[in-house]
């Protein structure tokens, strides 16, 4: 069966990104901040890297965007070498970093886009079409006129996915590109997203929102210390994280059942006990199907009269956190 990736990647030739064996030592650094990661995008798939703060996530993506030269590894862009700096391949790329940096602060957002719409290649006649036509997909319509220092963090945020969009890239890379966002600017994003990767774009993203991470993504890819920790779907990581399932309950403050579970229920789970709305709330992370028979006791115990008792899927962030937890014998 072919599927809509595999579907919309017929159409062009190369991937547009294909990123083999990526390594980056910084300067006065003994340990490799990226080591080993392996990373193909086709056109119209959205890849997600997720790892806890300082797991290599920026710095792949900067070696990705021709930006940071790998200290060993190869990237490809739509087939082309963005190292080389040819204009074509710089013009495939859109990257954005975000920051308060990379603009000129006392000229406007739209001054500013057509002078990045220049350094990016853009045709001169299609500048000012092209700048209302990125100000738009943000939401920034009627700021086109701000300077930039009168813009807001998230407004800001928001011309940097702009930028990045200037010369409709094949391959789109966005660092935490919600990071500030108010809701329903955030929402608008994930949609510009969504319908990029319909429009065929290629898009490599970072983020610490797991609901976003789920939402958006074909497939995510777990960095931990520089390497990869798993990839895949939602139920890939699932597996990988090794938890079966979750039992949650609550008690009220006090009672020896919070107590009893987190002691039997121990071996088998991951046990969370925290106290909020005048309640304990017990939280079972089950690592195995067959729980052990002080275990199921102390279940048949919780069902009988603890409060709102569910037995649930991990979700993802549970999956994440099981993943990215430093465990003794873990292989990463
Ligand atoms: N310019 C630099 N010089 C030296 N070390 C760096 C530099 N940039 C990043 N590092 C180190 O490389 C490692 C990976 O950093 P990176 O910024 O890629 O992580 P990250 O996953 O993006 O983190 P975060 O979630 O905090 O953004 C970290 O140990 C970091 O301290």
């Amino acid at each position: 069966m072919t599927t809509p990736v595999a579907a919309r990647n017929q159409i062009g030739a190369e991937p547009p990104l294909v990123a083999s064996g990526l390594v980056r030592r910084y300067r006065r650094s003994d340990a490799l901040a990226v080591s080993g990661v392996d990373l193909t995008i086709e056109a119209g798939e959205i890849v997600t890297l997720l790892g806890p703060n300082g797991a290599g996530k920026t710095t792949t993506v900067k070696m990705c965007s021709g930006l940071l030269m790998p200290t060993a590894g190869s990237v490809r862009v739509s087939g082309r070498d963005p190292y080389r700096r040819s204009a074509r391949a710089m013009a495939d790329i859109g990257l954005v970093l975000g920051g308060d940096g990379g603009f000129y602060k006392r000229a406007t957002a739209t001054a500013n886009l057509l002078y990045f719409a220049d350094l990016a290649g853009v045709p001169a006649r299609e500048r000012h079409d092209r700048a209302r036509e990125v100000l738009a997909d943000v939401g920034l319509t009627d700021r086109a006129g701000s300077k930039v220092n009168e813009l807001s963090r998230g407004m800001v945020q928001r011309l940097h996915i702009a930028r990045g969009l200037l010369a409709r890239p094949r391959l789109l890379l966005l660092d935490e590109p919600t990071n500030g966002l108010d809701p329903e600017h955030a929402q608008m994003v994930r949609r510009l997203v969504r319908s990029l990767s319909r429009r065929g774009v290629g898009i490599l993203l970072t983020t610490h929102y797991l609901t976003e991470a789920e939402e958006l993504s074909d497939r995510l890819i777990v960095l931990r210390a520089g390497r990869v920790r798993a990839e895949g779907h939602v139920a890939d990581l699932a597996r990988a994280g090794g938890l079966s399932h979750v039992t949650t309950f609550a008690l009220p403050p006090g009672d020896p059942l919070a107590a009893t579970a987190a002691q039997r229920a121990g071996v088998d789970a991951v046990v969370d006990v925290q106290t909020f709305h005048g309640k304990d709330h017990v939280r079972l992370q089950w690592r195995t199907v067959a729980p052990s028979p002080e275990s199921l006791a102390t279940l048949e115990e919780a069902r009988a009269r603890a409060l709102d008792y569910t037995e649930r899927p991990p979700t993802l962030e549970e999956n994440y956190l099981a993943l990215v937890a430093e465990q003794p014998g873990v292989t990463s």
